[in-house]
């Protein structure tokens, strides 16, 4: 049976960091995702999961600020007072999703400038938040470099030098450099080879443990939700139809939906 989510059993802070209640998107009459609601703890990392058009990507752009939902409410608690995200001006916005928050995009082509060089990707956010110290931010850069495992050499290369991997890794250094409370994730596998798959896991498994980091991951791969996440929610037709603690739902699925989701990962 799937369980609420205890924050305090689990040792996460009381108040939820962001709360989702009540989302819908819609086109036209088609639905993208419909009346989603949650919480999500400082450090808890939530996977969402469903089949191809299932709502995934249009319920992670409406909670990352991307799309504004045709119902509901994001609020946001990174700071003083919770924020409702949509109710903000578009300027706040953009600074927030600069600075308190993360996204981490399929294409690393969406998430870099590839005409700057791999220190200035990653130094950019850092001046977007306020350093303007030129020794101090290459160095922070150099530092994230090494972190995700590029060579320091290769700091002055441009993006489109680099391997898809290396992209992707690329985009996660300047994504995390300044150290975001909350990250959204969409598909940051997908599109790579599996052993670079599995490269780019260990290493986001590691950075999101060490760092605390919130963050919300969309993948059709129960494999990588089952590695990088406590929590899952399972979509279909735009609907949540199941959530609870990532083993359990994977271990025991009990909407036929997800049964399905599973057993056809068991079989391949
Ligand atoms: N820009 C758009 N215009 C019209 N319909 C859209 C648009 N984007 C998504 N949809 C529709 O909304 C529904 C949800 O699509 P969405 O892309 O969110 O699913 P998904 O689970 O992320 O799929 P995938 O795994 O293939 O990316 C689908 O029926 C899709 O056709």
């Amino acid at each position: 049976m799937n369980m609420q989510v205890n924050p305090q059993e689990l040792g996460l802070d009381p108040a939820p960091l962001l709360s989702v209640a009540g989302v819908s998107r819609f086109y036209g009459e088609r639905i993208g995702c419909a009346e989603v609601s949650f919480d999500l703890w400082p450090g808890e990392v939530l996977g969402i999961v469903g089949e191809s058009g299932s709502g995934k990507s249009t319920l992670l752009r409406c909670l990352a600020g991307i799309d504004k939902p045709d119902e509901g409410q994001v609020l946001f608690r990174g700071g003083a007072e919770p924020l409702d995200i949509y109710s903000v001006a578009e300027q706040e916005r953009r600074r927030l999703m600069r600075t308190a928050w993360g996204i981490v995009h399929q294409n690393p082509r969406d998430g870099l400038r590839m005409d700057v060089s791999a220190g200035g990707n990653v130094g950019e956010r850092l001046m977007d938040n306020g350093a303007r110290h030129y020794g101090k931010i290459r160095k922070t850069a150099l530092d994230w470099l090494q972190r995700v495992e590029i060579a320091a050499g290769r700091i002055d290369d441009r993006p489109r030098q680099f391997s898809g991997g290396m992209q992707q890794r690329l985009q996660i250094a300047r994504v995390l450099v300044s150290e975001p409370k909350l990250v959204f994730m969409d598909e940051p596998t997908g599109g790579l080879d599996v052993s670079v798959q599995a490269r780019l896991l260990d290493l986001l498994r590691v950075l999101v443990r060490d760092l605390g980091l919130a963050a919300i991951i969309v993948t059709h791969d129960l494999a990588v939700a089952r590695l990088l996440t406590d929590r899952l929610m399972v979509m279909k037709d735009g609907r949540v139809v199941e959530q609870g603690l990532t083993d359990q739902v994977l271990d025991d699925p009990q909407h036929a939906y997800t049964q399905l989701l599973t057993s056809a990962v068991l079989t391949v």
